[in-house]
């Protein structure tokens, strides 16, 4: 994929969106959309052999027989493209931090439906954070992906300085300094666990020896997609020379539940919830810790005095929330899925308040916890706001939280040994508890 580098006045608004399949297929280089619209492009050039076009801001050069005409005038650029830039807005531009790299896969789904606008609006990495996306789909979204980009194109973000789309991991995440990764199969009707680790497995491999070779080294990579724990520990085991601090498995979903479900009970407002880790798996046998949670600085059991409510109703609610859901939607959660990968970026870039603490499945080796080594497990984290965590190391167990955590331990290590193949270490031998479910499974 190549990516004009945008630096002009009309960059701000250039949103250079280029099908990599297409580049591939036709040897078409970077058509910046300051020099030609990407619709532009897809009516007049779709059945056409296409020229060499090497274009950077304002300049487009054809180092191959040119076969088709190339736009001549203003009057053919497209849309947004061909506004006349306001010089007020570079000034502005000046404040700006350096444009950072974010890939997204899987962009042209529901749950990146939500989250690319939040990304492009600010709301994650802050008002005065450029961003690029690079957005990663399917053969079979690549027309939907598109259609992505043209929604961002008419937002008109003024951080969103760049929008590359394609279907070439090794292409799209190329120097991304976020990888973001929720594109993955759905568990269709008859398909095994075990089938379901082993096909997103295998993307998840490939993606993960893609960020190894192009990504920036210190990439911070969110793995959203199904099952999301063993496919990080596939991505990260794929991608030696990036340090596997840096892969995290999605559960602040799973931590807001809980949260509000606290909250509920409690009679309280949300925010009045704090120190709330989701230990373990992204499945149903994830452990909501109402032990060490706390109500307005108050431990929760002190507040909520019904062990057998937060030991039943309130874990199984916070497991089996993503499948109430379905019920009533007849989809599973993109909204709010969107909101918690926000969270998620936002507890790494932003200092963690004192005392509190955020879950992400994150990688064991090292933790002081006694969980087994080498699986991705969600457990407590707190980070300078460095993109960096550490673990919480004042946590309390007891008899429950310890057999609760030793279930889902049991569950991973089972799925790592299922992925044997995946992750270099030999012959894979499935042996899935059988209560093994997602979230948004019944
Ligand atoms: N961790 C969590 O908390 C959590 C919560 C909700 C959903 N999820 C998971 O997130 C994933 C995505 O959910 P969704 O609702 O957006 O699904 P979706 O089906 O709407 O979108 C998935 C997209 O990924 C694309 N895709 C498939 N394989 C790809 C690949 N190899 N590379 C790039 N793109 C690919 C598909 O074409 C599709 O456009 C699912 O695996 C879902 O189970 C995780």
């Amino acid at each position: 994929m190549a990516v004009a580098e945008l630096t002009s006045p009309a960059a701000s608004f250039a949103h250079n969106y280029n099908n990599a399949n297409r580049l591939r297929s036709s040897q078409l280089y970077a058509p910046s959309s300051s020099c030609l619209s990407s619709d532009h492009f897809r009516s007049r050039y779709r059945s056409t052999v296409l020229p060499r076009i090497t274009c950077s801001v304002n300049q487009v050069q054809n180092s191959a027989p040119v076969q088709v005409e190339a736009p001549k005038d203003k009057a053919e650029c497209y849309g947004v493209f061909c506004l006349t830039y306001d010089l007020k807005a570079e000034e502005e531009t000046k404040t700006w931090k350096k444009l950072i790299n974010i890939a997204v896969s899987g962009a042209a789904g529901m749950i990146s439906n939500h989250l690319l606008f939040k990304l492009a609006s600010g709301e994650v990495f802050g008002p005065d954070q450029p961003i690029a996306l690079r957005l990663l789909g399917s053969e079979r979204s690549i027309q939907a992906l598109e259609g992505v980009a043209m929604e961002l194109e008419d937002s008109l973000f003024p951080l969103l300085r760049e929008v590359n789309i394609g279907i070439d991991a090794y292409e799209v995440f190329q120097d991304a300094e976020w990888a973001l990764l929720i594109g993955a199969k759905p568990r269709g009707p008859g398909i095994e666990r075990a089938d379901l680790l082993d096909i997103n497995g295998q993307i998840f491999a490939e993606q993960g020896k893609a960020l190894n070779a192009v990504a920036s080294p210190n990439v911070k990579v969110m793995v959203v997609g199904n099952p999301c724990n063993t496919n990080a520990l596939i991505c990260l085991k794929n991608a030696p020379k990036i340090p596997a601090k840096n892969f995290h498995a999605l559960t602040r979903l799973d931590e807001n539940r809980a949260k509000c479900q606290l909250a509920l009970k409690a009679g309280v407002f949300y925010d009045k919830v704090s120190n709330v880790t989701i230990w373990g798996n992204h499945s149903t046998t994830q452990v909501p810790d109402f032990l060490n949670a706390k109500i307005d600085g108050m431990p929760v059991k002190e507040v909520i005095k019904d062990d057998k409510w937060l030991e039943h109703e309130f874990t199984e609610k916070v497991q089996k929330r993503g499948g109430a859901l379905i019920q009533k939607w007849g989809r599973s959660s993109a909204a709010s899925t969107a909101v918690s990968i926000v969270d998620a970026i936002k507890s790494l870039v932003t200092p963690t308040p004192e005392g509190d603490w955020f879950s992400s499945g994150v990688y064991t080796s090292g933790n002081p916890y006694g969980i087994a080594e080498d699986i991705v497990f969600s457990m407590p984290c707190r980070s300078k706001g460095d993109g960096d965590y550490e673990l919480v190391k004042e946590i309390q167990f007891d008899d429950y939280l310890r057999s609760r955590i030793a279930k889902t331990e049991a569950e991973l290590l089972a799925e790592k040994r299922c992925v044997a193949h995946l992750t270099g270490e030999g012959i894979a031998y499935c042996d899935l508890p059988e209560d093994t479910m997602l979230p948004g499974e019944m």
